[in-house]
């Protein structure tokens, strides 16, 4: 379903003539994804996945592509970009900009456990440290900016209430994130969209093991406790509530903790990191499901949920950082 752009065999082979990846194997779409093509691609040097970028153009692609070949070059599991004979890391394949990275091993967890959360959880604290000498800059994209530029958007679709609830959270951000206390706060490039399904798992249910980081399409420099809040608010809830379960985010904050211990100040912001995290992607959400893009085929995420993380957050139990 989500293979916009379908290669011929003698495509694939042309293009793999750019690398030393040996000869094509095998080549198939796959079709979990929303915003790009990607291919499950087997050569008889290995198993790589090939992806054609649909919305990013050639030149925003280096940000993201460097920083994944960055953290794997570290031996932070995430997929490697291979490097074509002329040195790039990205070509062009019909017309548009395409990239081969390794294909890790593994399934996403839709029912994670404590023990996926830990393992989630010491990746994500790996990360920050390992980005902190990253050289390319580029900002949340989908930052405080994008949220009060495109609310104006938003706000006709909403009613009273929901709107008096949005500007609400956003004046709280818009005063949190002038404030000297929120710029002190420490940030790198931050992956900022580690949901469930970015990270897939080795091994058993009982006994997994992390398999890796995919889908770095939405990584910009940003505070490591946004990141951390991103992350929680999909990982240790109820998912039909938005309610935390208490065991599982114990378990992800002392797992990053003992990685990357968390600071006073971090622990002053964390209960506003929170509604940040939650109305980043409320408001995407909201975006993509009244305003969604010409050729958009596939059916948006439900923006209610986050309506439901977002109140949670304000009313509900707020984990305590270690
Ligand atoms: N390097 C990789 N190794 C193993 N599997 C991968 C890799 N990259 C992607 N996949 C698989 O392809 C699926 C879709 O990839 P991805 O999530 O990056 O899609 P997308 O269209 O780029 O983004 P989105 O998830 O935002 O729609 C993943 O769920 C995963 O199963
Ligand atoms: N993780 C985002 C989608 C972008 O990858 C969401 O659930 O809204």
């Amino acid at each position: 379903m989500a293979v916009f752009t379908p290669l011929t065999t003698e495509q694939t082979q042309d293009f793999l003539l750019h690398y030393n990846l040996g000869e094509l194997v095998s080549l198939q779409g796959i079709t979990a994804g929303i915003e790009n093509t990607n291919f499950f691609l087997n050569t008889t040097k290995g198993e790589f996945v090939l992806t054609i970028f649909e919305v990013l153009t050639f030149e925003q692609l280096p940000f993201y592509i460097q920083l994944m070949y960055h953290l794997a070059q570290k031996g932070i599991k995430v997929p490697m970009p291979q490097v074509r004979k002329d040195g790039e890391l990205i070509g062009h394949l019909m017309g548009k900009p395409a990239s081969i990275v390794t294909r890790l091993s593994g399934g996403y967890e839709a029912t994670p456990s404590k023990t996926h959360c830990m393992l989630a959880a010491d990746i994500q604290a790996h990360i920050h440290l390992a980005t902190q000498d990253y050289p390319l800059y580029q900002e949340n994209l989908r930052g405080l900016p994008w949220w009060q530029a495109n609310y104006p958007k938003i706000a006709p679709f909403l009613s009273d209430e929901l709107n008096s609830f949005y500007q609400k959270a956003l004046n709280e951000q818009i005063t949190l994130q002038e404030s000297s206390l929120w710029k002190s706060l420490p940030s790198s490039a931050c992956h900022c969209d580690l949901f469930r399904d970015n990270v897939l798992f080795d091994g058993t249910y009982q006994s997994p093991a992390m398999g890796g980081v995919i889908d770095f399409y939405f990584a910009g420099v940003d505070k490591w406790i946004f990141d951390v809040a991103v992350a929680v608010n999909d990982w240790c809830i109820h998912r039909d509530t938005g309610e935390f379960i208490r065991p599982h985010v114990k378990a992800w904050l002392d797992a990053y903790h003992k990685v990357r211990p968390f600071t006073k100040e971090e622990r002053e912001v964390w209960p506003q990191a929170l509604r940040a995290a939650a109305l980043r992607f409320w408001t995407s959400r909201l975006y993509d499901f009244y305003l969604p893009r010409a050729a958009e085929t596939l059916k948006p995420h439900d923006p209610t949920h986050f309506e439901r993380v977002l109140q949670q957050r304000f009313t509900g139990y707020i984990p305590t950082l270690p």
